[in-house]
């Protein structure tokens, strides 16, 4: 369907409420085009002499073979940020649904999910905007698909990321069905990232503009060809200036909202509190393994400690650091600081499950074969440096997957079994995709 990408020159009058200077840097590389009558598109060119330098703020497949506008589904959570992308979307000329989703059941609340009053600034916002608006009901499914693995991810001792999970399974699949069911082209979301459309159709996914906001991170073990039916409008904005562009608009109580909690909202609860209402969290021993495994203090509960993380310790000793954790035994293992270097860094590390973002580097195919690349194994991390090859198996693991292994130049810190390590190119803001830390190679513990 799609035979080029292109660019489009988004939103004059919003983009005229933005940073001019930011849009003069940017440039244009492909020719523009909108779903707006031909010559209405053409007059605007013309008359504006700033449109065609900030033809580069959003990308989205040319659809000049779709004979109707393309229609388009964006998740509406009652945010800041997917309101301004469906206002974005709306100027534009697309045909424009929102769509709330609900994940979580009030009957499993303790008082974190703003899951009902997301859905009312949700239906303010669509009214506003003259939108239809659909709630979608995915509790089951995120329970499902989302929360068992999460739930058995610490049952296993690993530390797992339910928001990355739940664009693969939530956002960026259920939804995309839902959508298409609704007759819909394209999803949209207020994700802060990138997509570039190939000319066989399929995309390559590239950080944001906003390096402090990308959620690339979060997107990387999504399959490509579900990203290649999504739409991210603000990839090439930023957070500063949605926030004084909903003000702009009159939405204030939005615009100061935090961020939305009616999905992934899982990370933002008290932990051990949380967890306790599906499986046992006791309290347990703190050990200290640079002075004979002396006891220190009482800890809440093993589930609630991840490696690396500060120990809340009160001693005469200074701070301590988490090394290990016996889920199983229900013990944190720590040291204090000018140790904790030492048994926390690691220079290699193997991934399992590894997700490719349509696009394996032809070099990586050849065994013995190291590729230079960059990645980030923690949200809001540096991308920094590092070598990745394929892990040669006689037998492959079909419950690993493609498994691999990454080396750091400069040894990093505080890596633990479980996160995610998001792939980029070497050069560039192009992420390959991204997998599940399998194993963390550090010094060996006196345990
Ligand atoms: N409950 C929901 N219903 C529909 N779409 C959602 C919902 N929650 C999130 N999304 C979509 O996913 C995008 C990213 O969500 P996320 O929670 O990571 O970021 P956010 O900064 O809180 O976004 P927002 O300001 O739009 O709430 C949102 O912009 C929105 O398009």
């Amino acid at each position: 369907m799609f035979n080029r990408f292109i660019t489009s020159p988004l939103l004059k009058n919003s983009i005229k409420l933005l940073n001019d200077k930011k849009q003069l840097i940017i440039k244009r590389s492909y020719s523009c085009t909108t779903f707006q009558n031909k010559n209405e598109t053409t007059d605007k060119i013309t008359n504006d002499s700033s449109t065609t330098k900030f033809g580069n703020v959003i990308t989205y497949p040319q659809m000049d073979v779709v004979p109707k506008k393309p229609k388009i589904c964006i998740g509406l959570s009652g945010g800041v940020d997917s309101t301004v992308a469906a206002h974005l979307l709306k100027q534009q000329g697309f045909d424009v649904t929102g769509v709330f989703i609900k994940s979580w059941d009030e009957k499993e609340e303790t008082g974190y999910c703003t899951g009902e009053k997301d859905f009312q600034d949700a239906q303010k916002v669509a009214k506003w905007l003259d939108i239809p608006l659909y709630h979608a009901d995915f509790v089951k499914d995120y329970w499902n698909r989302v929360f068992v693995q999460f739930l058995d991810d610490y049952r296993n001792g690993i530390t797992p990321n339910p928001d990355v999970f739940c664009n693969r399974e939530i956002k960026f699949d259920l939804f995309i069905d839902f959508a298409q069911n609704l007759g819909a082209d394209y999803i949209a979301t207020g994700h802060y990232s990138n997509l570039r459309y190939q000319q066989d159709g399929s995309v390559r996914l590239y950080r944001g503009l906003d390096k402090n906001k990308d959620q690339t991170y979060f997107l990387c073990m999504t399959k490509g060809e579900k990203l290649a039916k999504s739409l991210f409008p603000l990839g090439n904005l930023e957070k500063k200036d949605i926030i004084n562009y909903a003000l702009s608009l009159g939405f204030n109580d939005i615009a100061s909202k935090k961020s939305s909690r009616g999905i992934c909202f899982i990370g933002k609860r008290p932990l051990p509190e949380f967890l306790s209402q599906y499986m046992p969290v006791e309290p347990g021993r703190f050990i200290d393994i640079s002075r004979t495994y002396e006891i220190l203090q009482q800890h809440k509960g093993a589930i609630a400690y991840t490696i690396g993380q500060k120990a809340n310790i009160h001693s005469v000793h200074g701070k301590y650091y988490v090394v290990s954790v016996d889920y199983k035994k229900n013990i944190v293992y720590v040291c204090p600081v000018h140790l904790a270097s030492h048994y926390l860094e690691t220079s290699t590390l193997t991934l399992r499950n590894f997700n490719w973002i349509n696009e394996i580097p032809s070099t990586l195919k050849r065994e013995n074969v190291k590729l230079e690349a960059r990645c980030q194994y923690r949200h809001r991390a540096d991308v920094v440096p590092c070598q990745i090859e394929f892990i040669t198996s006689e037998t492959p693991d079909v419950e690993k997957g493609l498994t691999y292994k990454i080396t750091f130049p400069e040894k990093q810190k505080s890596i633990a079994s479980g996160q995610i390590v998001c792939l980029f190119d070497k050069y560039s803001d192009k992420c390959y995709g991204g997998g599940i830390i399998d194993t963390v190679e550090t010094n060996k513990l006196p345990i």
